[in-house]
């Protein structure tokens, strides 16, 4: 027998959750723009039913899509699971808040050029939502007065920063502001190398092309032989 009453997650008093989030937003002037993080407008419970509210409008786009999926044994789950994806996975950077990064005082005061890399990162873009898959390369020139954070917590940083929908040349400047912040180093480098596959899986479908954007700042950018450096070491730990 043909299930014709789709079950709906709506509350059906109270106001959306993404709607008293957003409300809030406004509220304090703040920009919800696809790259931006959220989490301090969200309270405790609300994204358990943001989860519900996706996947009631998920099941709404299928629908719309001319998908059964209240029939279709492959995608009956598939609001659910797509909701889920989104708010605890791909997109998980916009709704949590930044990981714990442990510093340490520089108290050898370190005062070097370190490069980690490359990190694998994982995004999306925002104009179609397909993945944008990636390497990233940080140099950092440590200020000897500064704070160093633990190696790892580079990757986390990265995986907060892309786990939204992005495009590329802004990733980066977010990823250096928050690694400015956070360890105030003389200089800093980030190249970003990834594949967009909104060119590769549909557009103009092209495997081949890979973008890549360099960020330089402070003694790496005005240093030319510190900035060979970074680019030269960067491209013997590829080989
Ligand atoms: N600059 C930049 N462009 C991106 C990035 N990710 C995706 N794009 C491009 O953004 C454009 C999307 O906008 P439109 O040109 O309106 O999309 P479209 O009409 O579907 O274009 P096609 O992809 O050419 O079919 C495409 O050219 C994508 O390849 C990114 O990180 N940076």
């Amino acid at each position: 027998m043909l299930n014709t009453q789709p079950a709906s997650n709506y509350p059906l008093n109270d106001a959306l959750a993404s709607n008293r989030i957003q409300e809030r937003l406004r509220k304090a002037r703040q920009t919800f723009r696809a790259n931006d993080n959220i989490a301090a407008f969200i309270e405790d419970g609300e994204l358990d039913e943001l989860r519900l509210e996706v996947e009631d409008r998920m099941r709404e786009v299928l629908e719309a899509l001319v998908i059964d999926s209240d029939n279709d044994h492959n995608t009956v789950g598939t609001a659910r699971r797509v909701a889920k994806m989104f708010i605890d996975e791909v997109f998980a950077g916009r709704y949590r808040a930044a990981p714990p990064v442990t510093s340490f005082p520089n108290v050898a005061r370190l005062d070097e050029l370190m490069i980690v890399g490359p990190i694998t990162v994982r995004s999306a873009c925002s104009h179609h939502l397909c993945p944008i898959m990636g390497r990233i390369w940080i140099g950092v020139l440590p200020n000897s007065d500064a704070e160093l954070i633990g190696l790892s917590k580079f990757a986390r940083l990265c995986d907060w920063i892309m786990s939204r929908p992005q495009i590329q040349e802004e990733a980066v400047i977010m990823l250096a502001d928050e690694l400015e912040r956070r360890i105030r180093p003389d200089g800093l480098a980030i190249v970003m190398e990834a594949d967009h596959f909104c060119m590769h899986w549909r557009g103009v479908k092209d495997e081949r092309p890979v973008m890549t954007s360099s960020i330089m700042r402070g003694a790496l950018l005005e240093n030319n032989d510190l900035r060979r450096e970074f680019l030269e070491l960067r491209h013997r730990g590829q080989q």
